[in-house]
């Protein structure tokens, strides 16, 4: 990982991960990402749609950070660096996967939510990590004292989050970004409710704007 996009991730601090049925939509979900000065987006590898979404907003939003989530096996890490994202990013922590990445030049963020996963990611020496699910798993506490032992660690906290927590989670000093599906949910997407999603935007950034850090 650059450390140019670590810290433009640092800057924008949210990232709106997001689950696309329509291929299509990557257009104008893209100008609003661009438009609204939230140049970021997580294309989840969950729907059949994710390659060719990735491809089309990263031809037509080149300055957008883009990476893919969800990458579970070697071979959408290969098709999501393929078809243009920067990095790509797992639930989990998946040695074959993270093996295959840092064999071929693939930036990876894995999933993790205890100790032991945090260990063997800095034994690999990958520091950016994502905290996945982070509600679920204990929160902001769990995640301060998660953290804590390894000063050389970054987070990006995914799971639960939304504008009600997401301040509490930037507070913490190891954490780049935040990652949710609040932004722009699979139903807006599919409604095309552009007026929500930018609505969701300018709503994080009028609590950024109030956010010490
Ligand atoms: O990896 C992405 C997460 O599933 C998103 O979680 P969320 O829907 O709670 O924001």
């Amino acid at each position: 990982m650059t450390q140019s996009i670590v810290d433009t991730l640092s800057s924008l601090k949210v990232i709106p991960v997001i689950q696309i049925n329509r291929a299509e939509d990557a257009i104008w979900l893209g100008e609003i990402l661009t438009q609204n000065q939230l140049p970021v987006a997580e294309i989840t590898f969950r729907t059949p749609a994710a390659a060719k979404a990735i491809k089309l907003m990263h031809e037509h939003f080149p300055e957008l950070i883009l990476c893919a989530g969800t990458v579970l096996t070697a071979q959408q890490a290969d098709i999501a660096k393929e078809a243009g994202a920067s990095f790509v990013i797992s639930p989990g922590y998946n040695p074959s996967t993270v093996d295959y990445c840092l064999n071929n030049g693939i930036d990876i963020v894995p999933g993790i939510n205890n100790p032991s996963q945090v260990e063997v990611a800095l034994e690999k020496g990958l520091t950016l990590l994502k905290f996945f699910p982070a509600e679920a798993s204990g929160g902001v506490k769990m995640l301060k004292a998660l953290a804590s032992p390894y000063t050389q660690a970054q987070f990006m906290p995914t799971g639960g989050i939304s504008l009600n927590n997401v301040s509490d989670y930037l507070a913490i000093p190891q954490v780049v970004a935040c990652g949710g599906s609040w932004i722009a949910t699979a139903d807006t997407i599919d409604k095309q409710d552009k007026e929500t999603i930018v609505n969701h935007i300018q709503n994080i950034h009028s609590l950024l704007k109030t956010h010490k850090g």
